[in-house]
């Protein structure tokens, strides 16, 4: 693997996205190789699901702008985001249950892609947000989807169209993340402190509840909101205002 690194422990399946330099931005090759991450840790008997990000930066600072800046039209915009939206649907119909660890700030499709996980730990003062708005597009993860089944509707309508950066505090207070770690805290050791409980339940239990949160979901209508997500983000994807944006970031 060249973009992430897996490792099994005590139940736990870590993955960690490995493009430090970059701040973990996800490239083709991250979505192939999470893609075959998922389909492996499925068959193992492994209890929880944790990713995480390489270096103490950031979790994932989204798409990789300096690769997916070549797309331009909607067409092939809908290709890469259509890919990286199949991967996202896995990770939230996953039938273990996931955890996001913020080793660093979640941005962009970063945080679509903590969103898509059931649980979100992070340092107090980790910074998390839905900046796409400042790039002239959406969500086209299935991020924003998500998100509508995590939050209330104003408190998902402020993170996505307010496009700023939040202190995990305020994720805390509003219910997305769910557990804080002080700075002089490891933060490894307060992962493990969450997920004790969890892990005292073996691998059926889990799974069984995973099961019922999610037979709460109408597939097909979750599927086609996603679906029209993906297709309104690449609409604005190939807008001249986009491209200008994503210039202005790669050339500061
Ligand atoms: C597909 C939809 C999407 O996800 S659109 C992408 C939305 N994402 C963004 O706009 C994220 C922009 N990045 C950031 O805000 C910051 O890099 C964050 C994550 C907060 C980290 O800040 P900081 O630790 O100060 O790092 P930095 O900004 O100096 O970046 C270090 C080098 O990494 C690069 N980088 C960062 N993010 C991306 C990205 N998404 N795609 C491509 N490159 C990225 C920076 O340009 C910088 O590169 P360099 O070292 O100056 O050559």
């Amino acid at each position: 693997m060249n973009t992430l690194e897996w490792k099994q422990e005590d139940g736990i399946s870590w993955i960690a996205l490995s493009r430090p330099e970059l701040r973990n931005a996800v490239n083709y090759e991250m979505m192939d190789e999470l893609d075959e991450i998922l389909h492996k840790i499925e068959a193992t008997d492994d209890k929880i699901v944790v990713m995480t990000g390489s270096g103490n930066r950031a979790f994932c600072s989204g798409g990789d702008l300096s690769l997916f800046h070549s797309l331009y039209t909607e067409a092939e915009a809908y290709g890469m985001l259509s890919k990286m939206g199949q991967i996202l649907k896995r990770i939230f119909l996953f039938p273990k249950p996931t955890v996001a660890l913020l080793n660093g700030a979640a941005v962009g499709g970063g945080c679509e892609l903590i969103t898509a996980c059931d649980f979100r730990i992070a340092r107090r003062n980790t910074k998390f947000g839905f900046v796409q708005g400042s790039l002239e597009i959406t969500t086209g993860w299935g991020g924003g989807t998500m998100l509508f089944e995590r939050l209330k509707p104003h408190d998902a309508m402020t993170y996505l169209m307010t496009s700023q950066l939040f202190a995990a505090e305020k994720g805390f207070e509003d219910g997305f993340i769910h557990q804080l770690i002080n700075d002089d805290e490891n933060l490894e050791d307060g992962l493990r402190q969450f997920l004790n409980p969890y892990l005292k339940q073996s691998a059926n239990v889990l799974s069984a509840y995973k099961k019922i949160w999610l037979n709460k979901f109408d597939l097909a209508t979750f599927e086609e909101n996603v679906e029209k997500e993906i297709r309104n983000c690449s609409k604005l994807w190939e807008k001249e205002e986009h491209h200008a944006a994503v210039r202005r970031f790669l050339n500061k």
